[in-house]
């Protein structure tokens, strides 16, 4: 066997909390067809005459509470993750480079992908930091990668591994997570905040792929992977079931919506005031959409929707942390690659390796994008 590239996908992130590197980052984003599916007149307009020069202040001040010494937590997140899976691989009988790429602003998908070539890997595994496939997301990277390699003379073969939103992997390592919260904070009720995305999109993905109406409705019946929605409540479902949690004890929602169309329900912060309503005083939040904190949980969940809580009489609100680079994701992540690509059953004494985190291995790296 020869020797494999592992380019792990995350969306991105501004390359500093500036207004600049925050408008450059929401212009490449949102003029993507696949997140703003409009025609690209409108899309153009829209991005930036409208979103990129007004929303770039606000969120350049958010970005700014979230920044640390090493950066964007995503970024940096991601950047530990490689770092200990490239360990991991090392000491594995596989010929494994691993390269952390983002889908927009840094380090791109174009530099990641070249730094692969260079290494002289012959085949490519695309692994998203997406459990859940959206065109959106999922989507966007494998069409950005395959915009890359049409310009190469020798087009690897590449694995695009699309959705693991189910994978016992996957739902393990975050399950262990909400144990250990539930654990300690004691909680009435489960929370599964998902990002959320336009209902457009997965109208698009049903009439595509030929679903039914109703196969996104709750969780309940066949679910179809490709539809976000429902493979969102898939992956809820599989996590409560693996803590035994009931039904009854937690709720699917989505958050994260911008612009006025229509996006998938329930919607979070609609869920929150219920959830209040019914007497809900102790709740914890789970996002398994995101495998890395960010924006969208640290301040969304973590600020927004605590106050949100707390306003309509909640008591005591907490947030699951999500895998971002602890050891037990990185093993996850390892376990589902080697079984699914190196056909391989991983002794159990093999598992975990004792990882050495050094934050000026993962500086230098950082300063190599
Ligand atoms: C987890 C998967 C994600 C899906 C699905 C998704 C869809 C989606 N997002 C937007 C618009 C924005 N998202 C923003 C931030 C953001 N989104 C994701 C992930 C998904 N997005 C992440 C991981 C992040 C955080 C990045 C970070 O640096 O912390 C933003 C930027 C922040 C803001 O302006 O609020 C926007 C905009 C759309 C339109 C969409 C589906 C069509
Ligand atoms: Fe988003
Ligand atoms: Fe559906």
């Amino acid at each position: 066997m020869g020797k494999t590239g592992l380019l792990v996908v995350n969306l991105g992130t501004p390359d500093a909390p500036e207004y600049g590197a925050v408008k450059r980052y929401l212009t490449e984003f949102l003029m993507d067809g696949r997140v703003i599916d409009i025609p690209f007149w409108k899309r153009f307009l829209l991005v930036n005459g409208i979103i990129a020069p007004f929303r770039s202040r606000k969120v350049a001040r958010e970005y700014k509470k979230l920044w640390t010494a090493l950066g964007s937590p995503l970024l940096t997140h991601g950047l530990v993750l490689v770092h200990k899976l490239l360990q991991k691989f090392d000491r594995s009988p596989w010929d494994v480079e691993v390269e952390l790429a983002m889908r927009y602003q840094n380090p791109s998908i174009q530099v990641a992908l070249e730094k692969l070539r260079a290494k002289g890997v012959d085949e490519i595994i695309v692994f998203p930091l997406f459990p859940q496939y959206a065109s959106a997301t999922t989507g966007s990277v494998n069409q950005k990668v395959m915009e890359v390699v049409s310009q190469w003379q020798v087009i690897p073969s590449i694995q695009f591994l699309n959705s693991y939103h189910d994978h016992p992997e996957f739902i393990n390592a975050f399950a262990m997570k909400v144990l250990e919260d539930i654990g300690e904070h004691r909680p009435d009720h489960l929370l599964f905040s998902y990002h959320g995305i336009p209902e457009r999109h997965l109208d698009r993905i049903r009439v595509e792929a030929g679903y039914c109406d109703t196969c996104c409705n709750c969780g309940n019946g066949e679910y179809q992977s490709y539809c976000y929605r429902s493979a969102c409540f898939q992956t809820s479902k599989l996590i409560a079931e693996s803590i035994g949690l009931d039904a009854d004890n937690y709720t699917t929602s989505f958050q994260s919506r911008l612009g006025k169309d229509p996006w998938i329900k329930p919607y979070t912060d609609a869920t929150i005031e219920e959830l209040t309503k019914k007497g809900i005083k102790n709740l914890l939040v789970v996002s398994p959409s995101f495998v890395a904190d960010c924006l969208e949980t640290t301040l969304e969940i973590g600020e927004e929707y605590r106050d949100l809580f707390l306003e309509n009489g909640g008591e005591k609100f907490n947030f699951t942390e999500s895998l971002n680079a602890d050891n037990l994701w990185v093993d996850a992540v390892f376990n589902i690659i080697s079984t699914k690509y190196f056909k391989t059953e991983i002794p159990e004494s093999g598992r975990i390796f004792s990882l050495v985190d050094t934050e000026s291995a993962v500086l230098s790296r950082a300063r190599s994008i």
